[in-house]
This record gives C-alpha cells, structure tokens and sequence, in this order.
C-alpha cells in the first residue's frame, strides 16, 4: 500500500474519496487534500448516480463510469450493484461496442495490459509490469471478433475491462486480481489503419504462423508468472477460437467464454424454455443461424444435452440443423471445419428441398427451436417467424447475438407475429414487451449469466482446470434458477437483482463438480467458502 497520503488519496482500489473520515485524513496523511465535508457511501452514490442521469448518450455515460472506475472502483461498484439493471447496458453490450468503436477516441488512462506483437522478445518483462502482483482472472481478446462488429484491433480492450467488471459485480472477483489483456497483433480494419487517433500497432494482422507462436509465448509468459490465474479467452475471431481452446484446455486453468460460456447460458435458458413448451430438448427439432465458434459451441452442449436424455450419438444429430451464409450445412459441403462437419446434415436430407436457406429449412423441417448467432441483423424474419409458429404451439426463438444492432430479430415483432406464443430470450437487452396490457420482461440469454460464477468458482475451490462436466453443472444449477418453471408467463432467466445470488448458487455447484473431476481440493464447506471468496463494494 502506498505510504504518501496523496498516492493512497489516487489510489482507486483503496480510495474512499470524501468519505475518508476526519481520522482517517489524519492518520494517512490526507488533511488539507480534501474539502471539510465528510460524506458517506450512500450519499457519493445518489451524488454520482446524479451526474451519470445529466448523460443523455450512452456513451457519455459509459466514459463517465470508466471515468469513475480508474477514480473509484469501491463507489463504481457500489453505483452499478445498486442501479444493475441500468448500468449494465451501459458497461457491458450494448454500449461496450460502440466504447471499442471508439476506443482510441475516448481513451483515457491505462488499465490492463497491452501485449503488443513488436514487443515480443519482451513478454514476461510485459507480464511483470502488471498493475498488481496477484491476479485471480485474466480475460484476454485480440480484438478481431468484437461481438457482432468485426476487427475493433486494439479497441478490443473494451470487451476484457467490460467483463472483468462483471467478474466483480456479478462473481464478486476482488478488482485488484483482475487483469484485461489486449493481445496486440495489428488489425485488418482498414478504417482503424487510416484513423490518424489509433492507439495500437499500425500494421495488418500478423499470419497465422507469427500469431500462433506468438500466442504460445504470451501463455508461457503467463504460466511463468501466473501459474493459478484463470485465463479466459474473449472475443477471437472463430478461426483462432476453437484451436486456441483445444491447444490449452488441458495445460492450464482456462476457458472460451464465446464457445462454453455462450453453450452454458443457452442451454440453462432452454431448460425454462422447454419446460414450458411442454417438450424436452430431446423430442425438439433445433435449427442455428450462424455457425460461427458461438453457434457450433452451442450446439455442441445441446448435443451432449440431447444424449443425456436419452438419445444416441445419432439420433441428437439428426435433430440439429446449423445454417451459414452459404445455408444448411451438409456433408457435401466441402469448405466447412472440422467442428462444423459435426453438425453436417447428410445431403440426401435436402432433397426436393428448393434451397437450404434459413427459411427452407424451416419450411421443411418441424422446428421447435431457433436459435440466431449469426451477426445477421433481421435475419429471422416475419415469413419465417410465422411459418414457425404455425407448426408448434410455444415457438422457442433466441436471437443471440450482439450488439442489439445485429440481433437477428426484435422481441416485440416475435411477439407479434407469434401472437404472443414465441417464447423469447436475446444476447443484449431489450425493453419489455407490452401483451394484454401487462409489460413482460425479455430475458436476455448471455453469458454474463455465466463466466462469473465460473471465475468465482475455480477462485474460490483452487481448481485448476474448466472441464466440461463443470460448464454442464453451470448450465442445468442456471436452469433450475428459470423463474418460468415457477410461471410460464415469467421470463427464462432470473431478474439482474437476482444476478449475484444466482452466480453464487452457480459457483458452488461448479466447485462441487470441480471437486467430483479431481481438479480442486476437497473443501467440507464449499457454499460458504464460495460466499467468503467474494469481494463486496464497502470501503475498508
Ligand atoms: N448472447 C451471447 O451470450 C453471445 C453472443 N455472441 C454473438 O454471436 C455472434 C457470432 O459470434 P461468433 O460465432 O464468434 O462469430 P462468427 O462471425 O464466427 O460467426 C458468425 C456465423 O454466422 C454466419 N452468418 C453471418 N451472416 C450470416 C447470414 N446473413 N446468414 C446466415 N449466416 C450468417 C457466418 O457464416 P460464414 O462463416 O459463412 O460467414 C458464421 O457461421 C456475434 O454477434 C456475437 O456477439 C457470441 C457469444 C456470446
Ligand atoms: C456476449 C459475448 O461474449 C459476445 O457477444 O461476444
Ligand atoms: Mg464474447
């Protein structure tokens, strides 16, 4: 801890601003920096909340609460757990994609680290220059799939400070042991190259030879230094996704967010979603737009889901349909992945077929669900919508991806065109839905829901890997939290002050699972050792 008062008075961890008391000003040597006033924590709260209402523009308000997190991380998350609902948006999807937009223009101060391809031979001394020495989460992107907007370069970092927040807030990560990462490794946004403002390495993208040894000395750096942090990989483009995953899972404590943590997510929503449809996972016919690394992920669990109710391999495959920009993926196609292949439908399903487009497979096959990650804005549209909802009573349609700009449809014309049956959830927020006089929250299905509790618990159990048994428990303890089991009118997924509470639920069952795969130690207390690991925001 800093001994000067005036560093301890900037230092945002450990700051309490004017509500230092008149001793305390005394004792750390902070008489004299600060106006007579003392104020306690409820009052900076409304006083701050305040000034966050004069924003009119989202992002206005979103550079004000950064602003406020490199003054005061205690008051940040003080104002955000107390107006979560509201501040989210704000630091998380939607606006966070405009804020990586933006980046370079709205930049401020340091915060993580940026890892940068040119500084290579120099990696450990990079990681050793890391604000503080423990670090419990690390989220890492390198920029080039920032939600549904494409290459943002080093405007990525947006997305690691956006999601380490909610590592806090939701999963109560201590702040101090968080640590974003941007992995510097140029950008193929042409706009960002001729910006004159861009902050990071002018260059195009490195080839996936540099990038891949790259990637192998930024975790080597990271094992040296960190060995227990959790690495979680955010927002890579889908080539690098998949491979990046399976070259690690089984070297060290680390996840995808976008391949297990959108899966998780998905399937806990589906389970309320089922529930009410009055038809298992299993007995449904689910169609995917997109099958980028977010949509194969998806599927993939919901594969595994199908299995463990009772179908083979074979017979779960014959029930998933995955549709690209080229259309339905099938085994005659011969530009699809290996993880893509899984979910090739034979060819010879498609004949008599006029096309394998979205809507013909929905004209063709009795879908019960829809689920969209595919960054195609509106591409379930009203004829497709409606078709659906003609063959089944309780349509179960997600459009998933984000930001609210690329959702492939908008809750209120699903609502419309299913008259009112479509049981809805979406990747970024939307208002409520206004059905017979009564407004109907829309759960919004992402995997916020998700990555903090994962964080909190391996921080909480010492795990030292993911598997993929504790991604399952995560989803199905998500599940059972579904506030439509209870009320079919209710939305799928718990209400954002429910959030936490939720997360800790979520985390103790993960530890649990952790424990049962041999990847943690055994703890007798577990749900209380998981409510002691998290950090609240009070001033010490
Ligand atoms: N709700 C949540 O929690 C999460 C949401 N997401 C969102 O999911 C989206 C996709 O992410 P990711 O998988 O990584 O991205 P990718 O860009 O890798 O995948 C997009 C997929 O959609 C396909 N696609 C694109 N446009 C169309 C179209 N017009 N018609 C049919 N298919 C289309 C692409 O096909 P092709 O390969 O042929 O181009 C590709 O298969 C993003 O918007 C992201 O924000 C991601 C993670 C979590
Ligand atoms: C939510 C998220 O991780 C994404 O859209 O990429
Ligand atoms: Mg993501």
């Amino acid at each position: 801890m800093p001994d000067r008062g005036h560093e301890r008075l900037f230092d945002a961890l450990t700051t309490k601003g004017t509500a230092f008391t008149h001793d305390e000003r005394r004792e750390l040597g902070l008489l004299g920096l600060l106006p007579n006033a003392e104020k306690t924590i409820g009052e900076q709260v409304a006083h701050t909340y305040q000034e966050l209402a004069r924003r009119p523009a989202d992002l206005d308000k979103h550079v004000f609460l950064r602003g406020l997190q490199d003054r005061n991380e205690t008051l940040f998350y003080r104002l955000l757990a107390e107006h979560l609902e509201e501040t989210l948006p704000i630091v998380y999807t939607p606006t966070v994609g405009e804020a990586c937009q933006r980046f370079s223009e709205i930049y401020r101060r340091p915060r993580g680290l940026y890892v940068a391809y040119p500084d290579r031979e120099h990696l450990r001394e990079v990681l050793r220059n890391r604000p503080r020495r423990e670090v419990d989460v690390i989220v890492v992107t390198d920029g080039q799939r920032i939600l549904g907007l494409g290459d943002q370069g080093i405007g990525g970092m947006g997305i690691p400070i956006g999601k380490l927040s909610l590592y806090t807030l939701i999963g109560g990560i201590d702040p101090a042991r968080t640590l974003p990462i941007l992995l510097d490794v140029g950008t193929d946004n042409v706009e960002r190259l001729e910006d004159p403002q861009y902050l990071g390495w002018r260059h195009r993208r490195i080839g996936d030879d540099e990038y891949y040894a790259f990637v192998d000395d930024f975790v080597t750096a990271v094992r040296e230094e960190l060995p227990e942090v959790l690495l979680q990989w955010e927002d890579f483009a889908t080539a690098h996704a998949q491979p990046i995953l399976e070259r690690y899972r089984d070297r060290l404590l680390t996840f995808n967010d976008d391949i297990q943590g959108t899966a998780a997510v998905a399937l806990g929503a589906l389970h309320g979603a089922a529930k009410v449809a009055g038809r298992p996972l299993s007995q449904q016919q689910v169609v995917m737009l997109g099958a980028g690394s977010a949509g194969i992920g998806v599927l993939e669990m919901i594969r595994q889901e199908m299995v463990a109710q009772g179908l083979s391999d074979a017979e779960a495959a014959e029930r998933i349909w995955a549709v690209d920009i080229a259309g339905l993926l099938t085994d005659d196609r011969t530009d699809l992945s290996e993880s893509q292949r899984r979910f090739a439908q034979p060819a010879a399903r498609t004949q008599g077929w006029t096309g394998t487009a979205l809507a013909d497979v929905v004209h063709n096959v009795d879908v019960g669900v829809l689920l969209g990650l595919s960054t195609a804005a509106g591409a379930f549209t009203e004829d497709i919508v409606r078709e659906l909802a003609a063959k089944t009573d309780r349509p179960i349609i997600f459009p998933l991806s984000n930001p609210t700009s690329r959702a492939e449809a908008h809750p209120r014309e699903l609502d419309f065109w299913t008259g009112g049956r479509a049981l809805v959830a979406t990747g970024s927020p939307f208002a409520p839905v206004e059905r017979d006089g009564k407004q109907h929250r829309v759960a919004q299905c992402n995997n916020v829901y998700i990555f903090p509790a994962i964080g909190l618990a391996v921080t909480a159990s010492g795990a030292t890997r993911v598997t993929d048994a504790m991604m399952r428990v995560a989803a199905k303890t998500l599940g059972e939290a579904s506030p439509a089991l209870a009320d079919p009118e209710e939305p799928l997924l718990p209400a954002w002050e429910d959030v936490p509470e939720v997360a800790t639920r979520i985390a103790t069952a993960v530890a649990e699972q952790a424990v049962k795969d041999g990847v943690a130690r055994p703890d007798d207390h577990l749900a209380a050792t998981v409510r002691r690991t998290r950090w609240t925001p009070d001033y010490r």
